[in-house]
């Protein structure tokens, strides 16, 4: 291939200076292709700032480079690859510094003398190795960072090397877009997840609670039950039934409707809920069938009866007398051994309820 028409990159459009340049340009490409594969890779500003600090040094061969982003009015030096160092922690007002210059105008500041240069604040460079620079604007539209090339001989800045230098600060502006989406869209992930735990948590209170009462329905009372007795396993002890059955909840919906029989449950399930303590599983089972298990039962049968005599006693005390609240109770007490049979408990405490109400029936009878 002549010369001439390798000295003329087709992408870019400039003459290349010689057959040095030449070869220096290709390598910067190559060097850039690297980068713009990495870049792609990349899931945060840390490694965008990694791949472009050492890319944007190697692709020129000069003798640092830095990554400035915008934050709001200022400059901030975010990340640096230098000889010597250069202003890498600091922030400037962004119409103080060069990276300012160039987001601001929105062009890259080819610089080869620095201290000629009115738009170099030579007090901040004077500690510095940098003779001449250049710097290219993140994003053409509107700039959010700027990267910058420095060598500490003076050199004037080949045109070639501004080119590779705002090919890298355009890859990275596509890959700082990249890793916001991919925020976004990780964010939008995670609210999405917690919303649909949350709903899975509700369906799942839902699944296991009686809605009249908000105790623990049947499949709730054996899941609950079971970890209760599994908690307490090898500790000895015994733990009780009781069994609880309302009376009269037909006529009260015969008689006065039945909003007031779900009034007459959600009293028992107070009741209830006082004579028991939180360790207790307390479920309605369904109809006007409630049930208790205690998994540590110290008192005998009938401190529970007593317990639930004086609860319901509080609750009628303030009820109209239509209203009062009058239950069957059956109770029995097990050697905790698992798997326990709750079905056979429940029957159990069920039957003792039963010959309850059966013997207050008959006692009430004329
Ligand atoms: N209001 C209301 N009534 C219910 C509900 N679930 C079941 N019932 C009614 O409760 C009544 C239960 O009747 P029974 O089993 O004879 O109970 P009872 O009337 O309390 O009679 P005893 O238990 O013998 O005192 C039935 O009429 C059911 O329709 C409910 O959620 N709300």
């Amino acid at each position: 291939m002549p010369t001439s028409a390798l000295a003329r990159s087709r992408s870019s459009g400039f003459p290349l200076a010689s057959g040095d340049a030449t070869v220096r340009y290709v390598r910067g490409m190559e060097r850039l292709l690297i980068a713009v594969q990495e870049l792609s890779l990349a899931r945060g500003l840390d490694a965008v700032q990694r791949i472009v600090r050492v890319a944007a040094r190697e692709m020129t061969g000069c003798d640092g480079a830095s990554f400035v982003l915008r934050d709001d009015d200022h400059c901030r030096y975010v990340d640096e690859d230098a000889i010597g160092p250069l202003w890498k922690g600091r922030r400037f007002p962004i119409d103080l510094c060069v990276s300012g210059w160039t987001m601001l105008n929105r062009e890259p500041a080819v610089i080869p003398d620095i201290y000629l240069d009115e738009r170099v604040p030579h007090a901040a460079y004077r500690p510095t190795f940098v003779k001449s620079l250049v710097m290219v604007p993140i994003r053409a539209r509107d700039p959010i960072g700027a990267i910058g090339n420095y060598w500490a001989e003076p050199h004037q800045p080949r045109p070639e090397e501004v080119h590779l230098l705002q090919a890298l600060a355009d890859s990275t502006s596509i890959a700082m877009e990249n890793i916001a989406l991919y925020a976004e869209l990780e964010q939008r992930v995670q609210e999405r997840t917690s919303a649909l735990e949350r709903m899975n948590g509700e369906i799942r209170r839902l699944s296991v609670t009686d809605e009249l009462t908000g105790l623990y329905n049947r499949r709730g009372f054996y899941e609950r039950a079971d970890a209760a007795l599994a908690g307490r396993a090898g500790e000895g002890g015994r733990c009780a039934l009781i069994f609880v059955d309302v009376d009269g909840l037909k006529r009260a919906n015969d008689e006065r409707g039945h909003d007031a029989g779900d009034a007459l449950l959600v009293n028992v399930a107070r009741v209830l809920r006082a004579a028991f303590d939180d360790s207790d599983v307390i479920a309605r089972l369904g109809g006007d069938e409630f049930c208790v298990l205690r998994p540590v039962a110290t008192e005998a049968p009938a401190v529970y009866r007593q317990r639930l005599q004086r609860e319901l006693d509080r609750a009628n005390y303030d009820l109209a007398k239509a209203d009062r609240v009058s239950i069957s109770v059956g109770v029995t007490l097990a050697e905790p051994v698992l798997p326990l049979d709750l079905d056979l408990l429940i029957a159990r405490a069920d039957t003792l309820m039963y010959e309850e109400k059966r013997t207050r029936t008959t006692t009430r009878a004329p």
